[in-house]
């Protein structure tokens, strides 16, 4: 029988409570959210990184794969430097084969995004880079190619708007620097003037690209966030039914004042076992418990003083019940069964008999009494039931045995 008062429990209920009430409210004021509160923020992150493990990382070796098809331009365009251009390509893809296989597997799982992000500038770069190697004009080519990475940027990135924002500025960056410093390949006049008008347009495009990225990923992230907030909160108010459910079964299956079992309870359990032991025809035995001249305890001590004894001693008996099926209960006043399952009458009379001595052994003041401690009479009574009995019969003849232990002068044991 779990306790009523497991204080893990209600603090588990305060801290998913808690939760509720900061997820509901930030839902209520419905602004788009881009950062959670303190571990909100932290709890997102690892679900937006197992999001990434389960899909984005195929996306990003669908895109290594691509990067690295496109060699075939590097011996179609890279002259002299083919060989050089194609080696620096491979480079790439297998350190970023080698990052997405191990960095999942290391301490810095929970960085997959910045490693993505990091794949996809290192990427970017070396389209830069490879600019500088292609022989003249056919370098301009090359400047296609990083329309295809920053749209990848986009794609590959669309879960995190800072992400996708720094990969993005930096690469244009980086590529405005590389037209500043670079040298620009002898071209004939009219080549000259296209390049001279299509570079500026160029950048711009790329500008648009990004601010309309960025749009997207932002409206993609707090979409994302929205919904996680919104599992997460039907997640916890799951989690806080359970737990209600949970406590309500103990609030109706226990008694308050002992916190054992209560005599609903070990009806509904007595009836079970019952049943069990009619199918499995295996003894069932019951513990018939009356504390012995209670009426003086409470007259003398006080009905406080006569609450707590009750509460003691029934603690001490339940710790008895060791076995599953076995179940301390009071059963009314100072009255108290235990049901034990699969027991045969001597070992119940030999556990009686121990639980008695337990109660002595508690030592509870009772100055009333001939023994000056609190003493329990105990009736012991067992059976294989029939189907043509009843558990009030074992329950009847249980009791018969307590009247008989109270006959001869009580803190004793009778069993049938
Ligand atoms: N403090 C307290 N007393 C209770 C509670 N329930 C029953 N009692 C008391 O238990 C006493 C039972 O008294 P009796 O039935 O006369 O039995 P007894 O004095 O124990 O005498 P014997 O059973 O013959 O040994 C009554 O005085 C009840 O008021 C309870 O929840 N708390």
């Amino acid at each position: 029988m779990p306790n009523i008062s497991s204080q893990q429990d209600s603090d588990t209920l305060k801290r998913v409570e808690e939760q509720i009430n900061i997820l509901s409210g930030i839902l209520d004021r419905g602004r788009q959210h881009l950062r959670f509160p303190g571990r909100l923020e932290q709890r997102y992150l690892e679900f937006r990184n197992q999001r990434f493990l389960e899909i984005d990382q195929k996306i990003i070796i669908g895109g290594l794969l691509f990067y690295l098809g496109f060699s075939w331009s590097d011996f179609y365009l890279g002259g002299d430097n083919a060989n050089l251009i194609f080696i620096c390509r491979f480079l790439v893809t297998i350190t970023m084969f080698c990052l997405l296989w191990w960095v999942p597997r290391s301490r810095f799982a929970a960085h997959m995004v910045t490693v993505a992000a990091s794949g996809i500038f290192l990427a970017g770069l070396s389209v830069i880079f490879f600019i500088q190697l292609i022989p003249d004009a056919l370098k301009y080519a090359y400047h296609l190619g990083l329309v295809p990475i920053q749209v990848f940027a986009l794609v590959a990135l669309r879960l995190s708007y800072r992400a996708m924002l720094v990969v993005s500025v930096s690469l244009l960056v980086c590529y405005v620097v590389m037209l500043l410093f670079s040298d620009t390949p002898p071209l004939s006049p009219e080549l000259n003037s296209i390049v001279e008008i299509f570079m500026p347009l160029f950048v711009l495009f790329w500008l648009l690209l990004i601010g309309m990225g960025a749009y997207l990923a932002y409206a993609i992230e707090s979409s994302a966030r929205n919904d996680y907030m919104k599992n997460r909160l039907l997640a916890l108010e799951a989690e806080r039914l359970q737990y209600l459910t949970r406590r309500l079964h103990l609030l109706s299956t226990t008694d308050s004042l002992t916190g054992i079992a209560n005599r609903r309870y070990l009806e509904e359990c007595l009836a079970n076992e019952w049943r069990r032991c009619l199918r499995s025809q295996t003894p069932l035995s019951l513990v018939m418990v009356d504390i012995d001249n209670f009426k003086d305890y409470n007259d003398h001590y006080g009905h406080q003083q006569g609450d707590r004894c009750l509460h003691d001693i029934a603690q001490a008996m339940a710790s008895f019940c060791q076995r599953p099926g076995d179940l301390c209960a009071r059963y009314g006043g100072e009255e108290f069964i235990i049901i034990l399952p699969d027991t045969a009458p001597g070992e119940a009379a030999y556990m009686a008999e121990k639980i008695r001595e337990s109660i002595v052994a508690l030592a509870i003041p009772h100055e009333t009494s001939e023994h000056l401690v609190a003493t329990i009479s105990v009736g012991v009574a067992s059976m294989i039931p029939q189907a043509d009995s009843s558990s009030d019969d074992l329950l009847r003849s249980a009791d018969r045995m307590l009247y008989q232990a109270k006959e001869q002068g009580r803190n004793c044991v009778v069993a049938a």
